[in-house]
């Protein structure tokens, strides 16, 4: 594979070997409750809108909800956080879900309430609605919709993006950089006055058997496990991987180093030594300064978060391309 050697005359990875870890540690077990509740609320929901990172498209959705809520009921998902994900393969994702059975994919910024995505939504729903008969609630004139997705994908942000858009309104649900911040279950809110249009918000659910080790480290690096779960040192050693598998070498400025690595340990240790990152360490002697890797680990992997490093796919696509 030709990105695998770099200019720099260094070999890189070609595959990711996993760390040794237990994924079933990953799972937080009040989810499994949160998914219950959504299960009985869905008699009186219209439409799920399930909400996915963009830059997972394929493995960061939870299995679970295909079986349990969204095949029972009218379904649109959402891809968000677009403005971070390469959508150069945009057409092949799409193309991929419609294999599976989803024929309505938006893919969304919430950032931007005004922009395409977003203006698209309560559009599309209320036509799928249209043409579903509603079995329990016929008479009823106002669209139920109940916004589902792993944690940290941006349900709340998209909820206020719509307040935003049709009511003017500002925020009425909490928006937050952490995994699992809608802990209160299934409030409903108004988005929309012509259709009346409520959501559920819902808290993010991860599905408690993830697929693998890699695709727990996706997950992880999209901020929708908790970092200490995972460990920043592997999530940055993924992230890494990735970007240097893409060629991608941006990261060198960024951590100020003088070339690329695949070398986790001197990657951090030297943007610890480079930057200035320290930590003081007791000793039998007194105390000691090192370098901070895991201050290191925290910076790279914010900076994939905020885009740093450009657009990107976590997925492999290779053999998707438009
Ligand atoms: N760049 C970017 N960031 C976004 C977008 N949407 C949401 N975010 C950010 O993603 C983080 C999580 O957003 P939330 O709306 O709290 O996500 P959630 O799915 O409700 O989270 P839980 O309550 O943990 O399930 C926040 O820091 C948001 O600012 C987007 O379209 N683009």
């Amino acid at each position: 594979m030709a990105s695998s050697v770099v200019r720099y005359g260094l070999r890189m990875r070609e595959t990711f070997s996993v760390v040794n870890q237990d994924v079933a540690q990953w799972f937080p077990g009040h989810m499994a409750k949160g998914l219950n509740q959504m299960q009985r609320k869905l008699k009186s929901v219209d439409c799920i809108v399930e909400v996915h990172d963009a830059r997972i498209p394929i493995s960061g959705r939870n299995p679970l909800f295909e079986h349990t809520l969204s095949a029972i009921k009218p379904h649109v998902l959402v891809l968000n956080k677009m403005d971070l994900a390469d959508l150069r393969h945009r057409n092949s994702i799409v193309k991929h879900h419609t294999k599976e059975g989803i024929k309505h994919v938006i893919f969304t910024n919430c950032k931007r309430p005004e922009s395409r995505g977003i203006k698209s939504i309560i559009p599309t729903v209320a036509e799928m609605i249209k043409n579903t008969e509603r079995y329990n609630r016929s008479e009823e004139t106002v669209y139920q919709l109940m916004v589902i997705g792993v944690p940290n994908v941006g349900k709340s942000s998209l909820i206020n993006a719509l307040r935003a858009k049709y009511l003017r309104k500002s925020k009425a649900t909490q928006v937050g950089g952490l995994p699992g911040i809608t802990q209160s279950v299934l409030e409903k809110i108004k988005v929309c006055e012509d259709p009346k249009v409520y959501l559920l918000d819902t808290p993010g659910v991860l599905a408690p058997k993830i697929r693998d080790v890699e695709t727990g480290l996706k997950l992880a690096l999209a901020a929708t496990i908790k970092d200490h779960l995972v460990g920043e040192e592997n999530i940055a050693d993924y992230l890494l991987y990735r970007l240097n598998k893409n060629g991608n070498h941006s990261y060198v400025k960024y951590l100020n180093l003088e070339e690329p690595t695949d070398n986790i340990r001197q990657l951090l240790g030297l943007a610890a030594v480079n930057n200035g990152w320290k930590r003081k360490v007791r000793t039998q002697s007194g105390t000691q300064v090192i370098p901070d890797l895991q201050l290191s680990a925290s910076k790279f992997i914010k900076g994939f978060r905020m885009g740093v490093f450009g657009p990107m796919i976590l997925d492999d696509l290779e053999n998707m391309k438009d």
